[in-house]
């Protein structure tokens, strides 16, 4: 596939287009410590005739209390799968895979946010390749479900939640069975601690939508039953523009070149969210790093409601996240930012429902 350069607006700034569908975005600056690199492609989406767009890759979040069948149900959605049209391959990703003890890793708020980033770090490195990931874990903050759903919406991809919706007694019984046989469970405190902070999802957000229940106590579960059947036939649908119970969290190709190609804005972008996170970096140095709530950065600009202290690592990460989703567009999100101001606006926006109280 051959490769053109369509801009160059700096020496640290390249945009470059490849033929058919793949758009790359390469990001640096002279800073080696701003260093970004944006590699966006898009080459898994084939357009074929009568507009159909095949998008095989998917995000899917299990999601439930503790020992309530979540890795069961994901087991029997990957054999459903594979007895569909459908010959992508499926990965699962979970605790066991990091060898991580779910009692250590549920200890503690650092080692539960350490597992969750780590997880988070697999989902994001696996989603853009050709493949359905499963990520099999709690998954029970709704903040960490959001996250997820931009990971997803960033690669422009398929997303759903599968959610074991089990009364807490049978999820106490099947742990304690489990101890009883020798296999790994859950301690009483982190199992009673895990089940008094669970989010339930609910289907009118878009990060827990679409939903498929189980009900793995009531029913059993079982590659037939209706959730996982419809979650398979969810991720297998052949979608065209036109569809609207399929949701792809994916720009339409024709909108997607000319905001890709857009690289003035692109810089705009990149220039106003390092000023903002600059700005607070400064601030918060300056508050010796307590909440930011109600500073302002400049004249009509929203004001920066930050409950806790943020690091550089976690901003920069987010600035990263947030140009991600900026930088396509997304038939769910807002238009992209046209100018600098509303650049910064739009990113402290983003930081406050992040970072906020709220
Ligand atoms: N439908 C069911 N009926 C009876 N027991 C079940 C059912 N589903 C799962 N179990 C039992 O519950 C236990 C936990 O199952 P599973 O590992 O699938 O749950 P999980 O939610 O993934 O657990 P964890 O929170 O540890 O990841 C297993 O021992 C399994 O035998």
């Amino acid at each position: 596939m051959g490769k053109s350069p369509i801009a160059l607006i700096s020496h640290d700034l390249f945009v470059e287009r490849c033929e058919g569908l793949t758009v790359r975005l390469h990001f640096s600056t002279s800073q080696p410590e701003y260093a970004k690199v944006v590699s966006l492609e898009r080459d898994h989406y084939q357009q074929g005739y009568n507009n159909t767009i095949t998008c095989q890759m998917a995000l899917v979040i299990m999601c439930g209390q503790p020992c309530s069948g979540k890795s069961k149900a994901a087991l029997c959605l990957v054999e459903s799968y594979k007895e569909s049209e459908s010959k992508h391959q499926v990965r699962i990703i979970d605790e066991a895979c990091f060898h991580l003890d779910r009692n250590q890793s549920y200890a503690n708020m650092p080692s539960e946010k350490n597992l969750r980033g780590v997880l988070r770090s697999e989902v994001d490195r696996s989603v853009s390749k050709d493949s359905i990931v499963i990520i099999d874990s709690l998954n029970n903050i709704k903040g960490y479900r959001y996250e997820l759903w931009c990971l997803a919406r960033a690669s422009g991809i398929r997303y759903c939640v599968v959610y074991c919706d089990v009364e807490e007694t049978f999820c106490r019984k099947w742990n304690e069975e489990r101890r009883e046989k020798g296999e790994a469970s859950y301690d009483d405190s982190i199992f009673e601690d895990l089940v008094r902070r669970f989010e339930k999802p609910d289907r009118r957000n878009r990060w827990d939508s679409p939903l498929f229940e189980l009900w793995p106590h009531r029913e059993g579960t079982e590659k037939s039953s209706p959730a996982i059947i419809d979650a398979v036939s969810y991720l297998t649908k052949k979608v065209d523009t036109k569809t609207r119970d399929v949701k792809i969290l994916q720009p339409t190709i024709a909108t997607q070149t000319t905001r890709f190609s857009d690289a003035n804005s692109l810089y705009e972008l990149d220039k106003a969210t390092q000023e903002v996170t600059n700005a607070i970096v400064e601030i918060q140095s300056q508050a010796l790093g307590g909440p930011l709530n109600g500073v302002s950065i400049g004249k009509d600009l929203p004001v920066i409601n930050i409950s806790r202290s943020v690091g550089l690592p976690e901003l920069r990460r987010m600035r990263r996240t947030f140009i991600k989703l900026t930088g396509q567009t997304s038939l769910s999100g807002r238009p992209p930012p046209s100018d600098a101001d509303s650049a910064k606006r739009m990113f402290i926006d983003y930081l406050n429902r992040e970072l906020g109280t709220s």
